[in-house]
């Protein structure tokens, strides 16, 4: 990056009385003015102070062609090299701003800096056509301290406001037309246009005065040499005419013009701060002070190569404004700007590199291919049908209906699109295992909650099992209830009815499923008085005597042992399913817990076809498994279940049929073979406190 010093060029305007206070060393470069200094109350002394201004240049009495060599002609070549240039003229209205910059239609040999700068470009985009030179201009004015463009109608009622905005370290005017231009003829077309309709306006000291700062910028790109290298320079040069500084009373304007004009003063002054600012070298410069100012940033300290031409008039009558503008012109003198050669990579050019380059790698794939036995292979986007075909086998593959082997891995555009079509399962796969987790009602804790009380798993413990098989299928006795601790004994019975409203009262309980449970399932059939007489022993012998001499007792008590044993299976593999299903219920929950851990560390996990979230697809993976186990299992438990409390209503109604049939067997046998003395023994109230049933051995 170079530092460089703004060129500051000096061009009164031809004068019929030149102020004779006015004198210009043209070798030097220098114009002194000797100022009428008024000392106390004495006589005025002619030029008794002189004040000198250096300058670059001091153009009197020289041609336009002149003015554009010795002033212009260098930035437009810094531009054609890739550099940003600006040309500024600044001065008194009427001071010949316009006339500098634009030139006078009244002959050609008056046309301005920017119908040469022009020319000079479009001169060179002819002479060098191998530099593919490119030129796009736009036009906009600064009016009322609004921005307008000038292309292509800017006299529209709906003529926009346009925004300055800092870009890439460069000012950029949002919204700016920029029209391309392919000759010298089309961008003077433009010109002329915006010409046409930029802000003017009569008063006392020019019959066309400006009444806005005008900016015509033209945006060059250029290849750095021949076409086949890939940089090109991309530059602009900024033509910029402002608006003349003036005194109301010399101008003698009123109405809109006097606004504009105080308008035009105001946002010169800011320009001065702006200048003087960054010549003081303080920290912050008021750029953002005005339109103006915003959009002379660059110009006036960044990337770009400046000119300010300062115009001013040589008569006696305007010294104060001269002296003005050259103390002015002497601050900007000393600004620095760091202009820098545009380069930017030529897409164009990048783009043909690629396409010839894709080329051989496609021949030589096809080559390579051709050598190791694949020739059918290709390498071009794959199609819906392809598309398609791979993710059914990865369904396939998740579903494990079929192996890896199944997926097809033959270029790489083919394997970025299998990750992609993983991702896609898996997006799936966490859509389903939300919606899940939302129709549980929430995080892993209600789901298992839930989960508990939606299916019943627990087929009871093998106590439980024990209990409820209780007095009934032990080897040979008869145990009919257990054995009550003592403080649940009831009062002691004093007759076998009393003892069976004992048995039946609430409170009395010997088990949930005890063969005389009269609180669940009373017998039909009342048991004789005189069985409840008996002591234990000779009950269960009665019992076991039935069981095993007569057809009834056999076959009753064959069934309830079939039974039963069917029922312990059943609720063996019910124990099976509900740890199966246990199991994976906590696995659903640990899985749930490491996910949400994980979203916590990262809200969104982020897959993009260079990486693969390896760990969370196996999790995903084994919750799907999880889920599939708990289905299974969930399914076939309640299938179980239905079949479990089948059987255990078939066993209770053989257990009450055995039970009904032993009572009428005993009230037979004791009624018809006499010996009901012998079996009638005192009642003890041990035998009473189990009436019937007991501890299975
Ligand atoms: N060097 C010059 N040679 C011949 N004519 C000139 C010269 N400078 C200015 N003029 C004439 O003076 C008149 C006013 O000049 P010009 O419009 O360029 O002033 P200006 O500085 O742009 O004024 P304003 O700020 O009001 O727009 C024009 O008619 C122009 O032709």
């Amino acid at each position: 990056m170079g530092h460089c010093r703004v060129k500051v060029h000096l061009r009164l305007r031809p004068s019929c009385r030149p102020s004779t206070a006015i004198h210009v060393d043209h070798a030097a470069h220098t114009i002194r003015i000797d100022v009428l200094k008024q000392h106390g109350g004495g006589p005025p002394k002619p030029y008794n102070d002189q004040m000198v201004f250096p300058f670059d240049s001091i153009i009197q009495s020289s041609c336009q062609e002149a003015v554009f060599e010795q002033c212009a002609r260098q930035v437009v070549e810094d531009v054609l090299g890739g550099y940003n240039g600006t040309i500024l003229t600044y001065g008194q209205t009427g001071s010949g701003k316009t006339f500098t910059m634009t030139g006078d239609t009244k002959a050609y040999a008056h046309r301005g800096i920017v119908p040469r700068a022009v020319e000079r470009i479009f001169a060179e985009k002819v002479a060098k056509p191998e530099a593919g030179i490119t030129v796009h201009v736009s036009y906009l004015e600064v009016y009322n301290e609004g921005i307008y463009d000038l292309l292509p109608q800017r006299r529209l009622a709906s003529a926009v406001n346009l925004v300055a905005m800092e870009d890439n370290g460069l000012i950029e005017i949002k919204g700016l037309n920029k029209m391309h231009v392919n000759t010298e003829e089309e961008a003077m077309k433009y010109f002329f246009e915006g010409e046409r309709h930029r802000s003017v306006a009569p008063h006392a000291l020019n019959q066309m005065s400006s009444r806005s700062h005008c900016v015509f910028t033209m945006f060059v790109e250029r290849h750095s040499g021949l076409r086949t290298l890939q940089e090109v320079t991309s530059s602009k040069l900024n033509l910029v005419d402002l608006a003349g500084s003036e005194r109301l009373k010399r101008t003698e304007v009123g109405g809109t013009t006097k606004k504009e004009a105080m308008l035009i003063n105001k946002s010169l002054s800011f320009l001065e701060q702006a200048v003087f600012a960054l010549r003081q070298g303080l920290g912050h410069v008021p750029f953002r002070q005005s339109r103006l100012t915003t959009l002379l940033k660059d110009a006036l300290g960044g990337n770009c190569k400046t000119v300010l031409i300062v115009c001013a008039w040589a008569e006696d009558f305007f010294l104060d404004e001269t002296i003005s503008a050259l103390r002015f012109a002497q601050r900007v003198k000393y600004l620095k700007t760091s202009a820098v050669i545009n380069k930017k990579a030529d897409a164009a050019n990048t783009q043909r590199r690629y396409v010839r380059e894709i080329s051989e790698l496609k021949q030589e794939l096809a080559l390579r291919d051709a050598l190791t036995g694949r020739p059918s292979i290709s390498y071009d986007e794959l199609t819906e049908e392809t598309r398609s075909a791979l993710r059914e086998r990865i369904q396939a593959f998740l579903a494990e209906e079929a192996g890896i082997d199944s997926i097809p891995i033959e270029n790489f555009k083919q394997v970025k699109e299998l990750f992609c079509l993983f991702k896609e399962a898996q997006v799936s796969l966490r859509g389903e295992l939300e919606k899940l987790l939302r129709d549980y009602g929430g995080g892993p804790d209600t789901f298992l909650n839930h989960s508990q009380h939606d299916v019943d798993i627990n087929p009871g413990s093998e106590e439980a099992d024990d209990e409820e098989c209780v007095g009934e299928l032990d080897k040979e006795g008869f145990h009919v209830g257990p054995v009550a601790p003592d403080n649940a004994r009831p009062d002691l019975p004093t007759s076998p009815h009393a003892m069976l409203r004992a048995i039946r009262s609430p409170g009395l309980k010997y088990g949930e499923d005890t063969l005389l449970d009269y609180n669940k399932a009373p017998p039909a059939v009342a048991p004789p008085p005189n069985l409840w007489e008996l002591d234990e022993d000779t009950r269960n012998e009665a019992f076991s005597e039935f069981k095993h001499t007569t057809d009834e007792g056999r076959t009753q008590d064959h069934e309830l042992r079939t039974k039963t044993a069917e029922l312990r299976l059943r609720k063996q593999t019910a124990r099976e399913l509900c740890t199966t299903v246990n199991d994976a219920k906590l696995e659903i929950a640990n899985i749930k817990k490491v996910l949400d851990e994980q979203s916590k560390q990262s809200a969104r996990v982020e897959f993009n076809n260079q990486g693969f979230d390896e760990q969370k697809y196996h999790l995903m993976q084994r919750f799907r498994e999880a889920r599939s186990a708990y289905q299974r299992g969930a399914q076939e438990f309640k299938e179980v279940k239905t079949d479990l409390e089948l059987l255990q209503q078939e066993v209770r109604d053989c257990k009450q049929k055995l039970l009904e049939s032993f009572f009428r067997w005993f009230e037979v046998k004791t009624q018809y073979k006499g010996d009901l003395q012998r079996l009638m023994t005192p009642l003890s109230p041990a035998r009473i406190a189990s009436p019937i049933g007991g501890p299975k051995p």
